[in-house]
């Protein structure tokens, strides 16, 4: 639970990605590990959560200065201490703050980690280093394909951090590298981890071109396409001078390109990848020089301007792409002569059989330039891996087949919406209706009420369309032009068809397979804005700017300040509240309280100027996350606290605790207030998930035969505390709320599940006297007549039982007597949830006792 909550608040992130959890976990149990996992698969997590659970620091030690401070600028905009350690740190304070613990993450290149001074270490090992990481471990190996020599001196550090966990990774590394890692660093038995290699969202292709002006302008064009689109690309040259070449006429486009090459002096470089990080440029035209430094996740498209020297350069560079896990695209363009070039590579060699491996590397990329058959399959088994299918449905080969399908049902879909919805509108609408959209042109019209409302969920905007495009070429669907609106309706050849047609059953209609029309692939290459309608591309363009200003007066690049997967998220929800952003996937607590109000006002303002609804239906389909909402209206006796509370419990799923406490608030409330809330907003006609609610409160079916006992020996039920006092103190006001709201609602006690057996863990226990003891608690309990099955219920832990019971005992309360009460759960269990507590400002501790904050 903590690692999760630990997640989404620094990162943003509900879930995590495979591998990570149970590497965090090894980490934190103080195993070493060894980490060998795609680039962009999510790596750097594995180092960045235990430092923030274990609240010590983790030294990260890292081949390159730039590499450093990109990520120490991105982990600062996630609310995370982070600092680097090299010749090129100017203040001079960071190593002393940095012995005296007060970074969570602190980076050091390899030299600065092993000639810092022992006693350096010695301060930081007493304020604690929960790991010591190696990045780029594969440089530790003279196998490795950038060995360092400086990585082989890593293992002095083995002596002075002995208890210490090392973890090594890497995203390349063949077996013989693995054991280098391993032997070099000293590790103990590691913890190893091997992923697939697997980049799902990449979509691979080449082309064969004939190098000249015309491939040039070509290319100009090409990539001011994608420069349109957003993110950002790299164009890899074989030489200097095809680098200088191609930034003259992307320049002379008027386009914002950059350069990188070997024979620019340090300082233009260090300037030209600067300015790519920030995206002062969109484009950046480079030899293989850029290259382990670049940690952008954004870049969308990687070109290869002429054949790669080898396929695992190839596989490296390309990788750089849509590391965030948006759709991307990695384009090789090779002429023949390029294929002239094996001797001049050659050259390099200082052995024959090294001769021989340049060459055998060679031959392999030029394979991959003429093959017909599935690229990823080739790449992923040059590496070994196996691949089980032989068409990945995302490479050219895959999907520039002329093979025909069956589009009955889709067809049947997309005429059928249109006919449903009149005739007389373009495309989009139809489209946006089956794809469930909720916009007020459609909620006016009341197509949200169609039955093909919501039914295309499952293939993008674009890919209607160009089905669309498809069944006017084909006579199914008519395109009219009048002045400069154009409508699409059904054709009689479309209408004999839909006369065909049952909900369950449509004849055949056979569509030849377009790479958009293709289904095979989850994720397609050149999608751009997959899922949103042109209004919500509008308002994300928009929204970029939004975040190019907010990350220039922050000093930092617009990828820290917020991803771009994260950004579509929000667009395609358009929160409303800070409760909803924060709920969005990859929205982090430091995002919501430094630019969240900016966000929200962004939002709103440009959603009204593109005539869009607040709190939509998210449609972004890549790791989907994002809820559909509803909005209902705010009862008017409902204050706005209230309804916001309700909104965020009832609609955005948060737990009671987080939004006592949420960050939007000028004070924490008390997690029964949230509850007092939500029973309001039943009463004003709110809709609740009573079931929910009965589990959180801990409301039983016995609570409420003893609430109406106590309400009859009152005789009222105008009055809580007369109640109150006739109940075991385990019943609390809340209970009698809640209670009380349900009669008022009409509702019975049948409404509240049974007691199972299985399930009386988790109903709070009414004990008699004798059971709980308390060392010198001054509290009065009061005998109560508890059925005799219930004497032997455990209790279980929950961040409300505890905090509803230590309300209980102003002076605090001993572990041992917290285990004593909650014994449906295990110890491991109470000191896991105290710690969470803790960390979460709920309770302290003082003197062994733990009290509420
Ligand atoms: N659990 C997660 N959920 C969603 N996104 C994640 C998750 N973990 C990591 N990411 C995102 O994936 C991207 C790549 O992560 P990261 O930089 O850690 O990859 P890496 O494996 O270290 O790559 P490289 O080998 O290039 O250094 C980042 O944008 C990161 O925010």
């Amino acid at each position: 639970m903590k690692m999760e909550s630990t997640l989404k608040e620094y990162f943003g992130f509900s879930t995590f990605r495979p591998y990570q959890k149970e590497i965090i976990e090894k980490i934190l149990e103080g195993k070493d590990s060894l980490v060998v996992m795609a680039t962009g698969s999510g790596k750097s997590l594995c180092y960045q959560v235990p430092p923030l659970i274990a609240n010590k620091t983790a030294i990260v030690i890292s081949p390159l200065i730039s590499l450093m401070q990109d990520q120490v600028m991105a982990l600062k905009q996630r609310g995370i201490k982070a600092e680097h350690l090299s010749t090129a740190q100017t203040n001079t304070s960071a190593q002393k703050n940095a012995e005296s613990g007060q970074y969570d993450i602190l980076y050091m290149t390899p030299e600065k980690a092993c000639f810092v001074p022992n006693s350096f270490w010695s301060s930081l090992l007493k304020t604690g280093i929960c790991l010591l990481a190696v990045d780029e471990a594969h440089c530790i190996s003279e196998w490795g394909h950038d060995f360092r020599v400086e990585y082989k001196q890593l293992y002095k550090l083995r002596d002075v951090l002995k208890n210490v966990p090392f973890v090594g990774l890497t995203a390349t590394a063949t077996e013989k590298v693995r054991k280098d890692i391993i032997d070099s660093l000293k590790m103990k038995d590691p913890h190893i981890a091997v992923g697939s290699f697997d980049r799902k969202n990449l979509y691979y292709g080449v082309k064969s071109i004939n190098r000249g002006p015309s491939f040039v302008d070509e290319l100009v064009a090409q990539i001011s396409k994608y420069v349109a689109n957003g993110g950002s690309t790299i164009v890899y040259c074989t030489t200097v001078k095809d680098v200088q070449e191609i930034t003259k006429s992307l320049c002379g486009a008027g386009l914002k390109a950059g350069m990188y090459h070997g024979q620019m002096a340090n300082k233009a470089r260090e300037e030209s990848h600067r300015s790519f990080i920030r995206d002062e440029v969109d484009v950046m035209v480079a030899t293989i020089a850029f290259g382990m430094g670049i940690d952008k996740p954004d870049i969308r498209h990687v070109i290869h301007y002429g054949c790669p020297k080898s396929l695992e350069s190839y596989y490296q560079e390309s990788g750089r792409c849509g590391r965030d896990g948006i759709a991307s695209d990695c384009w090789l363009y090779f002429s023949r002569g390029d294929f002239g070039k094996v001797e001049f590579y050659c050259g390099e060699a200082s052995s024959a059989i090294q001769k021989n491996a340049i060459r055998d590397s060679f031959m392999a990329a030029q394979r991959y330039c003429m093959q017909t058959t599935c690229r990823r399959k080739t790449l992923l088994e040059y590496f070994g891996e196996t691949y089980a299918s032989s068409k990945c449905g995302n490479c050219d080969n895959c999907t520039n087949s002329k093979e025909e399908s069956d589009m009955s049902r889709e067809a049947f879909l997309l005429m059928g919406c249109i006919q449903a919805c009149g005739g007389y509108w373009g495309l989009n609408l139809p489209i946006d209706v089956l794809r469930g959209s909720r916009a007020k042109k459609i909620t006016e019209n009341q197509f949200d009420n169609l039955p093909f409302h919501g039914l295309g969920k499952d293939f993008s905007v674009n890919w209607w369309k160009t089905l669309g495009f498809q069944l006017i070429s084909f006579g199914y669907l008519v395109e009219t032009v009048k002045d400069t609106y154009r409508t699409v309706s059904v054709s009689p050849e479309g209408a004999k068809f839909l006369r065909s047609c049952r909900p369950d059953h449509q004849p055949p209609l056979l569509l030849p397979i377009t790479s958009e029309s293709g289904n095979s692939g989850d994720i397609k290459a050149d999608s751009g804005h997959d899922g949103l309608s042109q209004a919500e591309v509008e308002l994300y363009k928009m929204l970029l700017e939004e975040r190019m200003k907010l990350a220039r007066s922050a000093g930092t690049a617009p990828y820290a300040v917020c991803g771009d997967l994260t950004l579509k998220k929000i667009v395609a929800t358009r929160p409303s509240t800070k409760a909803r952003l924060a709920n969005i996937d990859g929205v982090n607590q430091h995002l919501v309280t430094t630019y969240g109000d900016h966000i929200l006002q962004s939002i709103q303002q440009l959603s009204k100027q593109l005539d869009l609804s607040l709190d939509g239906v998210a449609a972004i389909e890549a790791n989907n996350n994002c809820k559909a909402y509803t909005t209902p209206r705010q009862p008017k006796d409902l204050p706005p606290a209230k309804y916001s509370a309700w909104k965020m419990w009832q609609e955005d799923g948060l737990s009671p605790e987080k939004i006592a406490n949420f960050p939007g608030r000028s004070a924490p409330i008390k997690v029964n207030t949230v509850f007092g809330y939500v029973l309001d907003a039943a009463r004003e006609g709110c809709l609740v998930d009573w079931d929910r609610l009965f589990k959180e409160i801990g409301l039983t079916r016995e609570i409420v035969a003893n609430i109406q006992t106590a309400i009859l020996k009152v005789g009222s039920k105008d009055k809580l505390k007369p109640i109150k006092d006739e109940l075991p103190e385990e019943v609390d006001y809340t209970h009698i709320k809640a209670w009380l709201t349900m009669q008022d609602l009409g509702m019975s006690s049948e409404a509240i599940p049974e007691n199972k057996t299985q399930e009386l863990s988790e109903i709070p226990v009414f004990e008699k006297d004798e059971i709980v003891t308390i060392d010198d608690s001054p509290r009065k309990r009061q005998k109560v007549d508890v059925p005799e099955e219930n004497n032997h219920l455990l209790v279980e832990v929950n961040e409300a039982s505890i905090l509803a019971w230590l309300q209980n005992f102003e002076d605090g309360v001993s572990l041992s007597d917290i285990l004593k009460h909650f014994t449906g759960s295990t110890e491991a269990e109470v000191v896991d949830m105290l710690s969470c507590m803790e960390s979460d400002f709920l309770i302290y501790k003082k003197n062994n006792l733990y009290k509420l904050m």
